[in-house]
């Protein structure tokens, strides 16, 4: 092999921050790479991998807790820039002599900053007095020697601080979000100003080094895909074709929890594209047979992720001598099913949901991204645009939008009503304006009067949101004349619905799915 040339990167020590892939992917749109990794990373280890600089993410620690997590302090003396980031600038001043205690009020949302050295790198040109986005308990009451405040807010003396010498920075809110006004060209300055990275660094390297990394690991063994149809897998799936060829086969599994003519979509759009040998199995009733009598989203989350694995074990038998399952998982589905850090949401089906006993090793190349990357990732590998701004569909499908107990009835009047939703957006051309929409079916029945008769039916919920990565989410502003027309045509068109309502809520508070 020609000779590689390493890029520039930043590396990102985690606290268990709900943000911490938000901050390495703010960097990496910068064309800079960035990996999360380990807050116990030694000195030593990291500089091996000669990062240019070093973020501290935030967490839900405080300092003075025995249990806060720490840092190795041999990195202070490393030379290399830090930027502390809430969590990770308590955990600066606190080790390096400084002090941080319970803030008499906490501060969640929005705050003014006023910037007091404007010539400091990291503010550099930017307005002296801007909003950021707090969220903290604890605060520095005092900074240790050589440092000094860069900035301030109404809450805190030192809202931003710095040691130009050492090149430690510390901001006590999170540049990383969008609420921040300022916050990506914090970042931008501190990687380019600060640490002097260059940006050499693209989607096509992630290409490039998964596909080294899928073959080193695989060698000359034998891989199966859970293929959805949906943008992740497929991407994952063409990504792992990349790297190994034959040795790939994709398991579509139809657990009847599909919408209307998906299997018949999904296949007729796949098979045999992109070099993907993929094998349809019908699981519909076994599903089924395991969801009835159960009511809890969760337990419903656990029971599908649970039996698609054995369905794919089924299937690996068959085959022979497979060791490696492969999904299309991304980060979203990571942080929302809980770490060691992070609170569980809900349990993504091919996360949280997994048996704990597996005879698979995992395979999951997109795991660090959000859906916005895969996107682009697909792009970069020419797929069509279709698959690549095709709607996320959820794993558990609709078992998920049919409320509390599934039932086959109940799926019919999801299906039915989510198909004339779906025909209705496409008419209206906002299909790919709106990131993504479907029906759900809460299972409450109401009173309704159909051609002068009683009716007591059910009524049907409209989801449609506007989303980048499905983190954060608004409610999509549906003209009403289209809702109208999709209100009317569910009632007149799908048995047993005598009442249609739309859903106004954003997440937070709410997530996407009502399940
Ligand atoms: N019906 C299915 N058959 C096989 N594997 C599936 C199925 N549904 C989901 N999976 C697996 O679970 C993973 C996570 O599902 P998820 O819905 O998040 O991703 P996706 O379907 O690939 O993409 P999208 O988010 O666009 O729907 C998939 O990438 C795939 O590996
Ligand atoms: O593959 C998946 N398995 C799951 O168990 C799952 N739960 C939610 N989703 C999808 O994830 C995104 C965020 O969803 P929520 O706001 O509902 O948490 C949205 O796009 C959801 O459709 C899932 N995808
Ligand atoms: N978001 C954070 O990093 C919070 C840090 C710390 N737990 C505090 O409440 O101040
Ligand atoms: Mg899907």
């Amino acid at each position: 092999m020609g000779e590689q040339v390493q890029a520039d990167s930043i590396i990102v020590l985690d606290y268990g921050s709900q943000y911490n892939q938000l901050i390495t992917r703010r960097i990496r749109d910068m064309g800079i790479y960035s990996e999360l990794l380990p807050h116990t990373m030694s000195a030593q280890e990291i500089q091996e991998r000669a990062p240019k600089g070093i973020i501290l993410s935030g967490g839900p620690n405080s300092v003075y807790d025995d249990k806060a997590l720490t840092i190795d302090p041999q990195i202070w003396q490393l030379g290399i820039p830090i930027l502390g980031i809430c969590y990770g600038m308590q955990l600066m001043m606190h080790s390096l002599g400084g002090q941080v205690q319970a803030a008499g009020a906490p501060e969640y949302g929005r705050a003014q900053i006023t910037i007091e050295k404007t010539q400091n790198p990291l503010l550099q040109a930017l307005p002296a007095r801007q909003f950021v986005w707090m969220s903290h308990g604890d605060r520095v009451t005092a900074i240790p020697d050589g440092f000094e405040t860069v900035a301030i807010s109404d809450n805190t003396p030192y809202a931003v601080v710095a040691d130009e010498q050492r090149q430690l920075y510390g901001v006590q809110f999170h540049p990383e979000v969008r609420n921040s006004d300022h916050g990506l060209e914090m970042l931008h300055n501190f990687a380019f100003q600060i640490c002097g990275a260059q940006a050499n660094w693209s989607m096509k390297d992630f290409i490039d080094e998964q596909i080294q990394k899928i073959r080193a690991i695989v060698g000359d063994r034998q891989v199966l895909l859970g293929l959805s149809g949906g943008v992740d897998s497929s991407v994952t799936g063409v990504l792992l074709h990349k790297a190994i060829g034959s040795q790939l086969t994709s398991i579509f599994v139809d657990h009847g929890l599909l919408r209307k003519g998906e299997a018949d979509e999904v296949m007729a759009s796949l098979e045999g594209k992109f070099g993907l040998n993929i094998i349809k199995v019908d699981a519909q009733q076994r599903f089924l047979d395991k969801l009835k009598g159960v009511s809890d989203p969760e337990q419903k989350r656990k029971i599908i992720g649970n039996e698609f694995i054995e369905v794919f074990n089924d299937e690996a038998q068959k085959l022979d001598g497979i060791d490696f399952l492969a999904q299309g998982t991304l980060y979203t589905d990571v942080i929302e099913s809980g770490t060691n850090t992070a609170q569980t949401i809900k349990s993504h089906h091919n996360v949280g949901g997994l048996p704990e006993e597996m005879h698979f090793t995992l395979i999951e190349p997109l795991r660090t991204l959000f859906k916005d990357e895969v996107r682009e990732l697909g792009e970069q590998m020419e797929m069509p645009h279709d698959l690549v701004w095709r709607q996320p569909f959820p794993g558990p499908g609709l078992g998920i939008r049919v409320l509390g107990e599934v039932s086959a009835d109940k799926l019919q009047i999801e299906r039915d009503s989510d198909y004339i939703l779906r025909e209705e957006i496409k008419k209206a051309g906002l299909d790919e304006s709106i990131w993504q929409y479907f029906t759900v079916l809460p299972g409450m029945r109401s009173v309704g009067v159909m051609g002068d008769g009683r009716t007591y039916d059910y009524t049907v919920g409209i989801r449609a949101v506007t989303s980048i990565d499905g983190m954060t989410a608004d409610f999509a502003q549906i003209p009403w004349d289209v809702l109208a027309q999709i209100s009317t045509r569910i009632t007149n068109e799908v048995a047993h619905v005598n009442r249609v309502v739309y859903d106004i809520t954003s997440k937070p508070p709410a997530t996407i799915e009502w399940e």
